[in-house]
């Protein structure tokens, strides 16, 4: 792997790095970056990019993430200017959005590309739901890979852990622990959610740069995309009628399977009432801060 260098690391420079080594048969990545640099081709002829499998947009303006209303519509106006080129160059590109917030970028990303939505995908809570199977595993002394967690909803602050559905083995925990993640909880589980929050500004202290564990995330759903490996992700995906009630044309975080035609199906998980009012709570969020992007007259793709 190249030496990370010791500033600005770009998310974009992080996801090449580790696809260039861990895959050899990616035709293209969509390169965002504006910045002169000797490591990141620069994009400005978007033909350049033409029959794409798939397009990883990470552009973004940078500003405080408590100013989600502002980013949210500067990064709409960067996305005018770069989706509708990408996919006029491929059509049949499965597009990945990582840039923040993600869900109310993916659900913009859907709007201006026409696409389907299941070929439309956000990174959405897949470096949450790692991060959370980890602090998980170190609690119960077992390999991350041998609990099944997950965390869905909005990316950020109001994601939602499935506490329902942990399980180690098929054994839910919730059947050991009935209190399981609930605040009154003798084992404090819920106290795992709150550090997978804060994990995010932990690592950036300690290692200068947050952007390994993301681009590591992405090489995943690119993988998964290009080997048609039908890996279950917790994924930013269209999640109108999805039977957790939200009837609502918004981009939140399931389990999805993803192959090489992007969300191949998402996962009925069985949530628990209170999981599902968050999941709602968190559509009508998204609706109403799309409802100010003046998107709502672009063309409408079938679901
Ligand atoms: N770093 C992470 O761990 C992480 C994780 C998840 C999401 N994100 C999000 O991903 C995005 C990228 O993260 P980053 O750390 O690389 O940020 P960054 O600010 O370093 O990079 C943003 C890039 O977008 C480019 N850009 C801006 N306007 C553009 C335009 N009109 N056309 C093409 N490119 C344009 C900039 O030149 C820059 O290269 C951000 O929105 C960030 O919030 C980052």
């Amino acid at each position: 792997m190249p030496a990370a260098p010791t500033r600005s690391v770009e998310l974009t420079w992080c996801v090449v790095s580790i696809i260039k080594i861990t895959n050899k048969y990616i035709t293209y990545i969509q390169l965002s970056s504006h910045r002169p640099s000797s490591v990141l081709p620069q994009i400005e002829d978007y033909a350049s990019t033409a029959n794409s499998k798939i397009c990883i947009v990470t552009a973004g303006a940078r500003g405080s993430e408590d100013k989600k209303d502002v980013i949210v519509r500067q990064n709409t106006e960067i996305f005018r200017q770069i989706v509708p080129q990408l996919v006029s160059h491929s059509p049949n590109c499965i597009l990945l959005v990582c840039s923040y917030p993600v869900d109310e970028m993916s659900f913009v990303a859907w709007k201006l590309s026409k696409l389907p939505p299941q070929r439309v995908i956000g990174s959405g809570t897949i470096l949450e739901s790692a991060r959370f199977r980890c602090l998980i595993a170190q609690k119960l002394d077992v390999h991350p890979d041998s609990c099944q967690a997950f965390v869905i909803g909005e990316q950020g602050c109001n994601s939602i852990p499935v506490w329902s559905s942990v399980s180690v083995a098929g054994v839910r925990l919730r059947d050991v622990n009935p209190d399981l993640g609930t605040g009154v909880d003798p084992e404090d589980w819920q106290s795992i959610h709150k550090e997978v929050m804060e994990s995010a500004k932990e690592v950036t202290c300690l290692k200068e740069c947050g952007s390994w564990g993301m681009a590591l995330s992405v090489a995943r759903i690119v993988r998964a995309v290009l080997f048609d490996s039908k890996e279950c992700f917790a994924i930013s995906t269209h999640i109108k009628g999805c039977r957790h009630g939200v009837e609502k044309d918004v981009f939140l975080s399931l389990p999805c399977i993803v192959g090489c035609a992007g969300v191949q199906f998402i996962v009925r998980q069985h949530l628990s009432d209170d999981e599902k009012d968050c999941m709602q709570k968190s559509a009508d969020r998204m609706y109403e801060t799309q409802k100010t992007l003046g998107l709502d007259n672009e063309t409408k793709v079938e679901c």
